[in-house]
């Protein structure tokens, strides 16, 4: 399976909602191929329901609750982390179980479920939300996203998973945060029922967390000696502790007061935000001296519909149009978008496993609506291309984001459209979405940041007039925290321009 995991073309459910909702409905067939045969299972069918009883398992939504329930990222971590993880213990089961039915279903739905570079894509996202944030993870676990409450929350075995992640990347604090909350929900909730079919992982847990708490308190106590001898120390003394000693630990680091202070100190330090970040987090300093008005001058046809148009910045210049795309295009073109390929923002370097941005598409249907779209931005920006061009879609997925970067190609790399058409000389993004929580598109280096507003298109320079690039331009995508982020993007090339923008002499 080794060649399919580092397949890139393979689709990762966490890349993007129209993965993820995919996934819900594989997961959605599972469970209720399991009900039907539960009764068989007797007694033991009591397991499957306190299982489906659990957050997050609901039929019956409708295509509008399906869209909202997988835009937040704390349903969509847990549904990728518990098909990967649990579906296939539950097919074991009943095949182990139901011996003489055709479950040859399920043989079928298992293949499907997200392999292990889908689920670690997953939890980086929830990481990376927590980390372009500054959100406490005791807050999201309870389903607090940016002091805004939702009703979800984190299962025992979720938290379990991001802690291990988090132990194996050698961030012990962050892991023992995440294992700290496990444990006492374990002590909320323990379920006999359940760990028989999903395995006990109450003793490895424990174990974690101490290891965890050890390597981070050291670290902060010894500066001088490096994680990985405090790792090294911690994994050989718990070899060497007994089972009895691990639960008189724990009892002592559950005591309410110890408790308290260890996330106390868990708390304690933080990384300095980069700039990036401080821009996702909505903190630059505004602006003034900009303008809002209606464009009338750009081509004739905006003599009968004028735009309204947003000055964002003046120099790099980037601007606003509100209000230029229609929700009836944008259903028509999410209608067409339903195989887009993963989107990432590196080179490929040999085997290595690659963050997927998002998942796009070149709509590449020449349909009219493109057409449409096309001349609209002839219109808007009165720049120089070919209506029938392509147009770049894209949809984000859990906690995805775009590092900063160029547009411009003239740091070495290039592809088949600049080769033809010049470099790009402008961008023009199209938001076709709203998104509640994130997702801002953000320039750090001139502290500037735009949150996403459905039909609205923000417009910017890449290069200078004579065609070299402008640095300023540098920018990127904050993660999506909750919502659904989808773009049109279009890239506005030198060589037909040239007689709409003549160089400076
Ligand atoms: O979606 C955005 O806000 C920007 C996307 C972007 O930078 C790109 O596609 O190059
Ligand atoms: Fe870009």
């Amino acid at each position: 399976d080794e060649d399919k995991l580092f397949d890139e073309r393979n689709e990762r459910y966490s890349s993007s909602t129209v993965g993820l909702l995919k996934l819900l409905k594989v997961e959605q067939q599972f469970t209720d191929t399991l009900i039907k045969y539960a009764v068989q299972l007797g007694e033991k069918s009591q397991s499957l329901h306190s299982y489906l009883s659990e957050g997050g398992h609901q039929s019956n939504r409708s295509p509008k609750e399906k869209g909202e329930f997988i835009s937040n990222p704390l349903n969509a971590f847990s549904l990728i982390r518990r098909t990967s993880e649990d579906l296939p213990k539950w097919y074991t089961y009943f095949k182990d179980s139901i011996k003489n039915e055709d479950l040859s279903v399920l043989d079928d739905l298992v293949k499907k479920v997200p392999n292990k570079v889908d689920l670690d894509s997953a939890i980086q996202g929830i990481q990376r939300i927590e980390r372009v944030y500054d959100l406490k993870i005791d807050d999201m676990a309870q389903g607090v996203l940016h002091d805004k409450q939702y009703n979800s929350r984190l299962s025992y075995r979720d938290l379990i998973a991001m802690g291990n992640m988090m132990y194996q990347q050698g961030d012990y604090q962050a892991s023992a945060k995440w294992y700290r909350i496990a444990c006492k929900r374990e002590l909320d909730d323990l379920d006999m029922l359940l760990n028989e079919v999903l395995g006990n992982p109450s003793e490895y847990l424990h174990r974690q967390y101490i290891k965890a708490l050890y390597i981070h308190a050291s670290t902060i106590s010894e500066p001088l000696k490096s994680a990985e001898e405090a790792f090294i120390t911690a994994e050989n003394a718990m070899a060497d502790t007994g089972q009895e000693d691990v639960d008189n630990l724990m009892f002592n680091l559950n005591d309410r007061e110890n408790d308290l202070v260890i996330k106390i100190q868990l708390y304690q330090i933080k990384k300095r935000p980069t700039n990036f970040e401080i821009g996702c987090r909505g903190l630059y300093r505004r602006k003034r001296n900009l303008v809002c008005r209606y464009n009338f001058t750009t081509t004739a046809f905006l003599r009968l519909a004028p735009l309204k148009f947003e000055e964002i910045n003046l120099d790099p210049y980037i601007a606003m149009y509100h209000e230029v795309l229609y929700d009836s295009e944008i259903e028509e073109l999410k209608g067409q978008s339903i195989n887009m390929g993963n989107g990432y923002a590196d080179k490929r370097n040999g085997t290595e496993i690659r963050d997927t941005v998002a998942r796009h598409a070149w709509w590449s249907d020449t349909s009219s609506v493109r057409e449409r779209i096309n001349q609209r931005i002839i219109d808007m920006t009165g720049f120089n291309f070919s209506k029938t061009e392509e147009i770049q879609v894209a949809n984000y997925g859990l906690g995805t984001y775009f590092k900063p970067h160029f547009d411009y190609t003239s740091d070495g790399f290039e592809t088949p459209d600049v080769t033809a058409l010049g470099d790009r000389l402008a961008s023009i993004i199209f938001y076709a979405s709203d998104v509640p929580q994130g997702g801002a598109t953000v320039f750090p280096d001139i502290n500037v940041s735009v949150l996403p507003q459905k039909g609205s298109s923000l417009f910017w320079f890449n290069l200078f007039d004579d065609g070299r690039p402008d640095e300023r331009s540098k920018h990127s995508v904050c993660p999506v925290i909750n919502g659904d982020r989808w773009t049109l993007t279009k890239w506005v090339h030198l060589f037909p321009q040239m007689f709409i923008m003549p160089c400076q002499p």
